[in-house]
């Protein structure tokens, strides 16, 4: 799988960061640990989850930023852990992934979820109904699956209904996540906020005030451990709803401009 290099825009020096929750990171580097959302975050959203673009330069940045941190730099997000490596390669920082069922530690421990044969065999029959709405995207995430339908919204409806059945066939280990544009089924135990707070009980995080940074539903949970923690919470662009974050950045790329000011 390659993805396509996006280079930043210009090849002005990026403005220095102006949000406060960013700032002291580079002021106190040995306070905080850095909990980074991966799409719609540190990536601009796409018309498919396979055609986002990852600018060259920043895996150098967050493993820049990663080393001021002393290893304090995690990516939490809902792609499986096994899709993230090589989006940031050279580096494997630490992951949690389908909203933290699964979490590769720093020490490069991976809990993974399990995949019961019942499950596979729930995927391969949505991708068989959803062969009947041209547009629907069907992403297996291992111990996961989404359904996409950003390119066919007037699908909505009966992607949310088809979902809903196919959450109930899979019984009380599995829950229904609504994102942008899309409807998963996750192991129950998926948890943005839970995955932080692990990664909290363990080296090189432990002690450290949490700074989350995401910008959809699924990252509110890890928002709210930031903001109890004494941490902060950033919400990159325009909630749809109520957000628990504390700070906003417009954009992803507005982010990654703060990001690789920071890593200088
Ligand atoms: O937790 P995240 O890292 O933000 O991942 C959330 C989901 O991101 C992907 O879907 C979203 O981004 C796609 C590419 O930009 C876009 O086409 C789709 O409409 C968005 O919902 C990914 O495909 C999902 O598996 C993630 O759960
Ligand atoms: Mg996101």
């Amino acid at each position: 799988m390659t993805y396509k290099e996006q280079p930043e825009q210009g090849e002005a020096e990026p403005a220095p960061p102006n949000e406060p929750a960013l700032t002291a990171l580079s002021l106190y580097p040995q306070e905080w640990a850095l909990f980074l959302d991966i799409d719609g975050t540190l990536l601009d959203l796409a018309e498919t989850p396979e055609a986002i673009a990852v600018p060259p330069s920043l895996p150098f940045a967050l493993q820049a930023l990663s080393r001021q941190l002393g290893g304090a730099l995690a990516l939490v997000t809902g792609r499986a852990v096994a899709f993230v490596d090589p989006l940031f390669a050279p580096f494997h920082f630490p992951v949690a992934g389908l909203h933290g069922a699964e979490r590769r530690d720093a020490a490069g421990r991976l809990r993974r979820a399990l995949i019961p044969p019942a499950f596979q065999e729930m995927k391969r029959v949505i991708a068989e109904e959803a062969k009947a709405w041209p547009g629907v995207l069907v992403e297996d995430k291992g111990a996961a699956v989404a359904v996409h339908y950003r390119l066919a919204p007037e699908r909505e409806a009966d992607v949310a209904e088809a979902m809903q059945r196919y959450l109930q066939e899979a019984g009380p280990d599995w829950i229904l996540q609504h994102g942008k544009l899309v409807v998963e089924i996750c192991p129950a135990h998926a948890s943005k906020g839970h995955a932080v707070e692990a990664f909290l009980s363990e080296a090189p995080f432990a002690g450290r005030r949490p700074l989350a940074i995401g910008d959809d539903v699924t990252d509110e949970t890890m928002f709210a451990v930031a903001n109890r923690l004494g941490g902060q919470s950033v919400r990159i662009g325009t909630p749809s709803g109520k957000t628990l974050a504390r700070a906003s950045i417009p954009s992803p790329a507005r982010l990654r401009e703060i990001l690789a000011a920071l890593a200088k």
